[in-house]
């Protein structure tokens, strides 16, 4: 078997055409390619390496490429693209030594049959190693690595500063999140982990997850520091009928089932709701799974509180996935406010009286958050907001908004490495 390091240049290669020439996500495309599946342990987290910091940096290196390239490659010379990308992005970011970004790059080309761009490849790729500083002097990367349609919505929604802080922090990697079922303190220690005023943990170091202590007994599990406070806002859900809507691949589903609630969880995919029974297996959790369009789905008998996580974007979960930036845009957050309006209103109808709505998206965009749920109060005059109070969310009180609401910001908690990207609100009816 191949395995130099050109097979796992030649898999990142094949993954970034996938990725950005035919619009799959990152996660999928690396998941479905053979070639990195067989990879050993270390070349895949170099190419996951690879791949994000190029993605991440995408903007900077385009402006870099097009000052050396006078024709765009295109056609049957699209790979010469994605391997000058990947080239610059070993060069300019990932201190690779330059002989080996330049020289595999040049036998990635070669191999692909595309001989007559080696010198090309070479050219340009020494010219980076060479002058790569100077000619990345003067550049905006918070500006350059945003396309138009995501920066401008942002300037709308939180005006230049917030815009620039919010772009900033997209050009590091995540931590790793994690949150325990109990004994925060206990684990904190066994993982090597600061606990955050919220109670999740994270860790400096990342590793591989399903190797470190607690995990196969599903003692923990992944979860953004962001991503666990929706369904702490549900409040004490002890004995109470909670419906997680959109639940998969589960991980709200496991907090409320570990707080003590009768889940049940609902999603459409039936390939995520089996990773979700998967997941609940692993921590010994039990919720009554259903897989249905939450949309059109009615229960025999309402609930007592429910959790809609509703299919979003994703654009506040760009330093986990940078490439959703370049892959989405206007028009897919158009038609997610659709299913967003639709689920909302179904989820009010599976409510009991007095109970209590909380919905999140992890989206940055303004059309799935607040415009959502403000259509919602004006349409529904029975339906109320429940604010978010200092207390529910320790060391993150600046993001409740004025009407209540909780919206946080990438840049929030920066010197402990940031957070995603989430908007939600409570509501009662
Ligand atoms: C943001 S993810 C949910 C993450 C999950 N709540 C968690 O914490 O692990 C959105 C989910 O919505 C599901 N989904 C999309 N449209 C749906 C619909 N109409 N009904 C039910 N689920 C839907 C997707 O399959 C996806 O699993």
């Amino acid at each position: 078997m191949d395995v130099t390091p050109l097979a796992s240049r030649r898999a990142a290669v094949d993954v970034l055409m996938a990725c950005l020439d035919k619009g799959q996500p990152l996660d999928d495309a690396l998941a479905g390619h053979r070639g990195f599946t067989a990879l050993d342990p270390r070349d895949r987290a170099f190419v996951r390496l690879l791949l994000a910091t190029t993605v991440r940096h995408l903007g900077e290196i385009e402006g870099v490429l097009s000052g050396l390239i006078t024709k765009p490659l295109e056609g049957a010379n699209a790979v010469g693209r994605q391997v000058l990308r990947l080239g610059a992005a070993q060069l300019m970011f990932l201190g690779t030594p330059p002989h080996a970004a330049v020289d595999t790059s040049v036998r990635l080309v070669e191999d692909a049959g595309l001989h007559h761009l080696k010198g090309l490849v070479n050219a340009v790729l020494r010219r980076i190693s060479r002058d790569g500083d100077a000619l990345l002097v003067d550049r905006d990367p918070a500006r350059l690595n945003t396309p138009r349609w995501l920066w401008e919505s942002w300037i709308h929604a939180y005006g230049e500063d917030t815009t620039r802080a919010i772009a900033s922090a997209h050009l590091q990697e995540a931590p790793l999140d994690i949150t325990v079922r109990r004994d925060a303190d206990h684990w904190a220690g066994q993982l090597e982990a600061e606990k955050l005023p919220t109670g999740t943990l994270r860790r400096k170091g990342g590793g591989h997850i399903a190797e470190l202590p607690g995990f196969a007994e599903g003692t923990w599990w992944v979860q953004d520091a962001a991503a666990a406070l929706p369904a702490r806002l549900l409040g004490d859900v002890t004995d109470k009928r909670v419906a997680d809507l959109c639940a998969a691949p589960g991980g709200k589903t496991m907090q409320l089932c570990a707080a003590g609630a009768q889940v049940t969880a609902v999603d459409i995919s039936a390939r995520r709701m089996t990773r979700l029974g998967e997941n609940l297996a692993r921590a010994g959790l039990s919720a009554n799974l259903v897989t249905a369009d939450a949309s059109k789905w009615m229960p025999e008998e309402k609930f007592d509180a429910i959790l809609l996580d509703a299919p979003c974007s994703g654009t506040g979960t760009l330093r986990r996935h940078p490439d959703i930036a370049w892959l989405k845009d206007e028009e897919d957050v158009a038609r997610l406010t659709v299913t967003q309006d639709r689920l909302l209103m179904r989820a009010l109808d599976m409510l009991k009286p007095g109970g209590t709505l909380v919905y999140a998206v992890c989206s940055l965009q303004e059309d799935e958050g607040i415009e959502r749920i403000n259509g919602v109060l004006v349409r529904n005059p029975q339906v109320k907001r429940v604010r978010v109070t200092p207390a529910e969310v320790p060391g993150l009180e600046d993001a409740i908004t004025p009407r209540g609401d909780l919206r946080t910001l990438p840049f929030m908690w920066a010197d402990r490495g940031g957070l995603d990207g989430f908007y939600v609100a409570r509501l009662t009816a």
